[in-house]
């Protein structure tokens, strides 16, 4: 079955969408169609633009993780940027909890990064090296909580530390950024997150700056946070591997577009988009989170102020037909709740893509496309 649907934001989880009760609940975080273009700046470059994000439509419910993959300048963080509202967006609209937002400032900017916070990737430079861990949790507690007193702020702050893993809390209070790994200052900075008491996290390579041995250990704290706090989970990673251990469903950028998404299982174990087939076969084994060097996948990425015509990947693809050089793909629905935005996947074009894939085979491609 391949169905082309542009746009659809109640079908972009379809973890999520297999039960009834699931598809009705209201997403904790919609964004739909959303846009970003950033002028570029210097001479002879008036009235061009950079195409960083356009039309993507994502949905985070509570208590699943969705992965947002993509190579370094597909347009990932700024996604969570514009989520953030850390940056306007050009246009498409971000909904928390069904209702549209757009705050940059005061008072309604606090009251939505109470229910929406970020992960940064640098627990070094996320931490003030002049405060104490007690004084960070403390700090985020008092402004997000301005009606305990102090032996209940006192007692939140203890139990971030333990939600955290960092036990026994006494021993942490009085450290600084310096005196904790990687790993603890990274607790430290979710557990600061957690003060908020939020409804999503957006994670930003959370565990890429980590030492490899600890970063299944941070996850592993993410995936545990997911369902004890019912939170809804947008991991950013350039690591297609561990969206597979990590995530309910996985969404793969290439160049400011989705190109493919579904449940982390079937995008990582039989990815349909071609640009997926790349990436997994340049990232590092799953169950070697842990191990292996990553190989960058080959080619460049496109230029984003004069992006390609047609489907962005077309000047990488080895099963590029004439189609993907003249026209955008939509998304085809593909089995298991997987969808790619792929002409390969378009039923009417037999003759094409088998031509194609003769010479995708003659480019040394072998892995093919497994078409529905
Ligand atoms: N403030 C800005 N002004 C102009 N261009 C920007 C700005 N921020 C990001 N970009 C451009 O937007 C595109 C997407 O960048 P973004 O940082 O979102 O990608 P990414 O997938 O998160 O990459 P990385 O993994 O390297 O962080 C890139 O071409 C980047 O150069």
């Amino acid at each position: 079955m391949t169905t082309p649907t542009s746009g659809d934001p109640s079908s972009a989880a379809p973890a999520a969408a297999d039960s009834p009760s699931a598809a009705a609940r209201v997403p904790v975080i919609e964004t739909v169609a959303l846009t970003k273009h950033f002028p570029v700046r210097g001479r002879g470059s008036r009235g061009k633009v950079v195409h960083a994000v356009e039309g993507v439509d994502l949905r985070l419910d509570a208590g699943s993780v969705v992965a947002l993959v993509g190579e370094s300048g597909s347009g990932k963080s700024t996604v969570a940027r514009l989520i953030a509202q850390l940056l306007p967006r050009t246009s498409g609209d971000v909904l928390l909890q069904g209702s549209s937002v757009r705050v940059r400032l005061g008072r309604s900017f606090r009251r939505y990064v109470r229910n929406v916070q970020m992960i940064l990737q640098d627990p070094f430079a996320s931490l003030n090296p002049v405060h104490t861990v007690g004084y960070v949790l403390t700090r985020s507690v008092s402004i997000h909580n301005p009606g305990l007193s102090r032996a209940e702020r006192d007692q939140k702050v203890r139990g971030l530390l333990e939600q955290v893993e960092l036990r026994p809390a006494e021993r942490y209070l009085a450290k600084f950024p310096h005196e904790l790994s990687g790993g603890q200052r990274q607790r430290v900075a979710i557990a600061r997150a957690l003060g908020a008491t939020p409804k999503a996290l957006l994670a930003d390579e959370p565990v890429s700056m980590l030492d490899v041995s600890i970063r299944i250990g941070v996850l592993n704290l993410l995936q545990r946070l997911k369902s004890d706090l019912d939170l809804a989970i947008l991991y950013i990673t350039h690591d297609i591997a561990s969206a597979r251990y990590f995530a309910d469903e996985t969404v793969v950028m290439y160049a400011g577009q989705v190109i493919e998404r579904g449940p982390s299982e079937e995008v990582t174990q039989r990815p349909r988009h071609p640009y997926t087939q790349l990436l997994i076969a340049s990232a590092p084994d799953a169950d070697q989170l842990a191990g292996r060097e990553e190989r960058p996948a080959k080619g460049e990425p496109p230029s984003l102020i004069d992006p390609p015509t047609g489907c962005r990947f077309n000047p990488r693809c080895p099963f590029a037909m004439d189609v993907c050089r003249q026209e955008r793909p939509p998304m085809f629905e593909l089995e298991d709740g997987q969808k790619a935005a792929c002409w390969l996947y378009d039923e009417g074009r037999a003759e094409e893509r088998a031509a194609a894939f003769g010479a995708g085979v003659a480019a040394g491609i072998t892995n093919g496309v497994a078409v529905a």
